[in-house]
Order: structure tokens, then C-alpha cells, then sequence
């Protein structure tokens, strides 16, 4: 009987920017995601600013079952009107699935809810492991006013992305800054009925 050989993956990234010289980024702007954003107005102009929220590097490592995909994620300082940016931010599709976030540099927040409607969130400082557990949608918010916010992430490699519940519901909760402190606050563009 012959057993099939596999390639180990070696990838290269930064501890402290998250970037790999080798590696290509995914990156996304504010265009990419404009309607995510409570206020339109200010999102509008930063869109056709060409405005870089953040950007991200999959690894490349297969996935399917079995797998550990992981990566890096950075989400660059600045403010949508007065709105942290942040990821688009999915459930898995595969909901049973978990993540592990691990914060290189930077701070800031990661938001998540289940579909039954519950939310939390937990602050990102360097050192810090937030876990995500199984059924939780979760993105990550940069709170720091000059600072990228740089995580290493790792998910089971059959997770899969589902991005369409959050882009039509929206996330219950946003992060924006009131008297420079970050504060959560229920989403005025948040649909239940979609
Ligand atoms: O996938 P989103 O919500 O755009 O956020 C980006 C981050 O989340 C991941 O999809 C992992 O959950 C990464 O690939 C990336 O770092
Ligand atoms: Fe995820």
C-alpha cells in the first residue's frame, strides 16, 4: 500500500508588523465594505479616497478537514466618521467551528455574537489570545489612534467563510470613540429581519 506524501508549509511573517515578505496580502478598503459603516456620508468620502482599512495573508496552507489554516491580519489606526475601523468580520460556515486570534502589536477590540442574538467582546493587547468560540461572527476593531492593530490567527482548515449574514444583518453592536475612549454602542444600521 503507498501512503501519499505531503509538502510541509514554511512561511514567513513579521512578529511585530504581521507582514511576510513572501506572501501576497488580501487587502480591504473602505469601498469594500463602505455600507458596514454607520455613518454613509463619511464612508462615501474615504471610499473614493482609495482609503486601506486593512489587510491579511492566508498562509496558503490547504484548506479542508484535518488542516490548521492561520495567518496574519493587520488592521491600520483611523475612524469612519467616529467609528474604529475594523474587519468585515464573518460567522464560519461550517458554525461549530473555533478561532484563535493572538495580538502581535497595537490594541484594540474583538467584537462577536452568535445568531441567537448573543454579543461580547474582548480587548486585543500584545500578549494577548482571544479565543472565538464555535458559533460566534467575530471581527477585529483597531482602537488605537496611530497604531496597526497585527494579530496571528489559526482556524480548522474546513471552517469555510461565510460573509453574507453579516454584510446584509450587519453586526449588533459598533465600536466608536466618545471623549476618546472607545465605547460600544447598539448598530443603527443593524437588521433583524434580513
Ligand atoms: O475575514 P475578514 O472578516 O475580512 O477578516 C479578516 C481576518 O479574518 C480571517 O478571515 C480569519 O478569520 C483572516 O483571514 C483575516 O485575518
Ligand atoms: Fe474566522
Amino acid at each position: 500500500m503507498t501512503v501519499a506524501t505531503r509538502d510541509a508549509v514554511v512561511t514567513d511573517f513579521s512578529l511585530t508588523t504581521g507582514l511576510s515578505a513572501t506572501k501576497r496580502p488580501l487587502r480591504r478598503h473602505v469601498a469594500d465594505m463602505a455600507d458596514m459603516y454607520a455613518d454613509a456620508d463619511a464612508a462615501r468620502v474615504l471610499a473614493e479616497q482609495g482609503t486601506l482599512v486593512y489587510e491579511f495573508f492566508d498562509m496558503g496552507v490547504p484548506h479542508g478537514s484535518g488542516e490548521v489554516a492561520y495567518g496574519t491580519s493587520i488592521t491600520y489606526p483611523g475612524k469612519v466618521g467616529d467609528e474604529y475601523f475594523m474587519t468585515k468580520g464573518h460567522f464560519h460556515e461550517v458554525l461549530e467551528t473555533s478561532e484563535i486570534y493572538y495580538c502581535l502589536s497595537g490594541r484594540g477590540l474583538m467584537l462577536m455574537e452568535n445568531p441567537e442574538g448573543h454579543v461580547q467582546w474582548e480587548e486585543f493587547t500584545p500578549g494577548t489570545a482571544v479565543y472565538v468560540p464555535a458559533r460566534y461572527a467575530h471581527r477585529s476593531i483597531n482602537t488605537s489612534p496611530d497604531e496597526p492593530l497585527v494579530t496571528f490567527f489559526a482556524f480548522p482548515g474546513h471552517a469555510g467563510h461565510d460573509y453574507g449574514t453579516i454584510e446584509t444583518k450587519g453586526f449588533r453592536k459598533i465600536v466608536v470613540e466618545r471623549d476618546g475612549q472607545p465605547a460600544v454602542l447598539d448598530n443603527p444600521r443593524w437588521q433583524e429581519d434580513v
